[in-house]
């Protein structure tokens, strides 16, 4: 016998309850495993490392060489790598160290004094992201908006690619034009001058360069993922790197097992070096977004859980079960970094790492905890979220909250007026909380696209005369043109089309109407129905 609809739906509700247990199971596994995981940091004494500003946690940690999967390539200075000789350090992340070089033969593949050398880990998985990374931005280079190509200047551009052997598999290389020291060193830098921030308008000009990049780069159906100020160079003219300190390493600070695949020493890298740099003006300004390791195509983020970009940048649908991830989470992130670089301070800042006793970062914080602090101080800020948001609020993990005392339009008002720069007018006030409103939608279906944020009011006392004209040409009317033609055109052939339908119709009917002094007439109508529609079509 056939079971009954009750029957079904319990069976489901079980299977469902069941999956959501052996999920939870496997997450907690997971977690375990991930801790378990953790490198030793007994092994990694870099930190606090000797080079000129002891706040600085610039240098790699020796962990990250050695034996086995996603390590570094060691390099030293005068090094050889590809046709290269490496220079300087220049800085290094989580899958990759990056040198400045030249050209051993003296000139550059595309005519460029010094480059950029990013030599990535030799994990096979990572290297699949790097050659997507590198093949996305040769593939960007070649293509154009046909609209004056705002913001594609702002994207940095990759010369040519190439394989280093290692002792635990090839690492893969990057070569893109050396560009500068990135913001977050030009920001440590003003903030050690005691400024607090940049100069609010060159902070404008940051966020509005960035987002033309943003726009361009969604225009040609890519996300970025992992927008923070890191990943943002500010170009230099004849670019030279930091003082290149060197560590030499200490066998006791490292595994017996690992010391034949360390380098003899660690360079420091520009970051280390705040004194020299003259602060960034409207003139000077000019944003490189960089770091396209978690590039993904439209809507189609490839690691949707494993992606690394700063916890406090990121957007709420990083938090709710089965949310969308869209482009619209570099629009957040923009957001979220154009306020720091406004007010000098940090818009949401969540702990990554656990801290002991000492305050030293330890071990990283799970998922759960993250999103704990991080979800609360979104609502505190923003207000209260939109009602779907709230029913997937407890099955997401994220914790309870008290929806009826939270203020329906969050603090983010108080905030600005507490933090604002000293010459931001009330009206200025207006202007840039509409702007972060606008980014910061809960729902990303009602967030502002890059496209319309640069043309915010908020950005219009920076835009220069070069930006004027493909500006104009993004919004100029020919993009209305094509759209009210083909509206008009559709219009047109559905009138054409329910016209011609009623006339045979009507063709039909007189010709079921078989009789003799009618004939006449009916060929008379015909000769009307063809007329009719000769004029229809000539008129199109
Ligand atoms: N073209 C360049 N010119 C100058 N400096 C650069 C260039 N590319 C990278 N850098 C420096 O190297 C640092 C690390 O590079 P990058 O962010 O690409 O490495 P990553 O391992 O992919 O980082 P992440 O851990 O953020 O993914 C940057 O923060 C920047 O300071």
């Amino acid at each position: 016998m056939a079971n009954s609809i009750e029957d079904v739906e319990c069976c489901t509700g079980l299977a469902y309850n069941m999956r959501r247990q052996a999920r939870t199971l496997r997450e907690a596994v997971s977690d375990k495993l991930h801790k378990f995981k953790e490198p030793n940091f007994a092994f990694s004494l870099c930190d606090p490392h000797p080079f000129p500003h002891p706040e600085s946690d610039r240098l790699e940690h020796c962990y990250k060489y050695g034996q086995g999967n996603g390590k570094f390539l060691p390099v030293l200075l005068e090094q050889q790598l590809g046709e290269y000789t490496v220079k300087a350090k220049l800085g290094h992340g989580n899958f990759a160290t990056v040198w400045q070089a030249l050209p051993t033969n003296g000139v550059g593949a595309h005519g460029y004094d010094s480059v950029a050398i990013k030599v990535c880990t030799n994990s096979k998985k990572d290297s699949r992201d790097d050659v997507t990374e590198a093949r996305v931005l040769m593939k960007l280079a070649k293509r154009s908006d046909g609209r004056g190509d705002l913001g594609k200047n702002h994207i940095v551009k990759v010369d040519e690619c190439f394989r280093v052997p290692g002792h635990f598999g090839d690492h893969f290389c990057i070569v893109q034009e050396a560009i500068g020291p990135s913001l977050d060193y030009h920001f440590n830098l003003v903030q050690k001058q005691g400024l607090g921030s940049f100069d609010y308008q060159v902070s404008k000009k940051v966020g509005f360069q960035l987002l033309a990049a943003a726009a361009w780069l969604h225009k040609a159906g890519y996300g970025h993922g992992d927008i923070h100020p890191h990943n943002i160079l500010m170009k230099e003219q004849g670019f030279k790197a930091g003082t290149n300190a060197k560590r030499f390493l200490e066998p006791k600070n490292t595994k017996p097992q690992d010391l034949k695949y360390m380098p003899d020493y660690l360079v420091s890298c520009i970051d280390d070096d705040l004194t020299e740099r003259a602060p960034l003006t409207l003139e000077t300004c000019d944003v490189r977004l960089a770091d396209f390791g978690q590039t993904f195509k439209k809507n189609h983020p490839r690691r949707v859980y494993k992606m690394t970009t700063l916890k406090g940048n990121r957007a709420p649908e990083w938090m709710i079960k089965h949310a969308p991830i869209t482009m619209s989470i570099d629009i957040w992130s923009i957001a979220c970094m154009v306020y720091r670089i406004t007010t000098g301070k940090h818009l949401m800042f969540v702990d990554e790492r656990y801290k002991d006793d000492q305050g030293k970062y330890t071990q990283k914080r799970t998922k759960k905890d993250i999103n704990g602090d991080h979800a609360p101080m979104m609502v505190r800020l923003l207000g209260t979220p939109p009602a779907w948001m709230i029913s997937k609020w407890k099955r997401s993990g994220l914790p309870a909250m008290d929806w009826d005392k939270i203020k329906p339009e969050g603090n983010l008002h108080e905030r600005i007026m507490k933090e604002r720069p000293a010459d931001m007018t009330d009206k200025e006030v207006a202007l840039f909380e509409d702007f972060l409103r606008k980014a910061l939608a809960w729902d990303h279906r009602y967030r502002a696209t890059a496209k319309e944020l640069i043309q915010h009011e908020w950005f219009k006392s920076i835009i220069s005369d070069e930006d004027k004209v493909p500006l104009e040409a993004l919004f100029s009317p020919k993009d209305c043109f094509v759209k009210t033609l083909f509206k008009t055109s559709c219009g047109k052939l559905k009138f054409l089309t329910e016209k011609v339908g009623g006339h045979l119709a009507k063709k039909v009917e007189l010709e079921a109407q078989v009789s003799t002094p009618d004939e006449k007439e009916e060929d008379d109508d015909e000769k009307e129905l063809s007329s009719d529609q000769m004029a229809l079509l000539l008129k199109l």
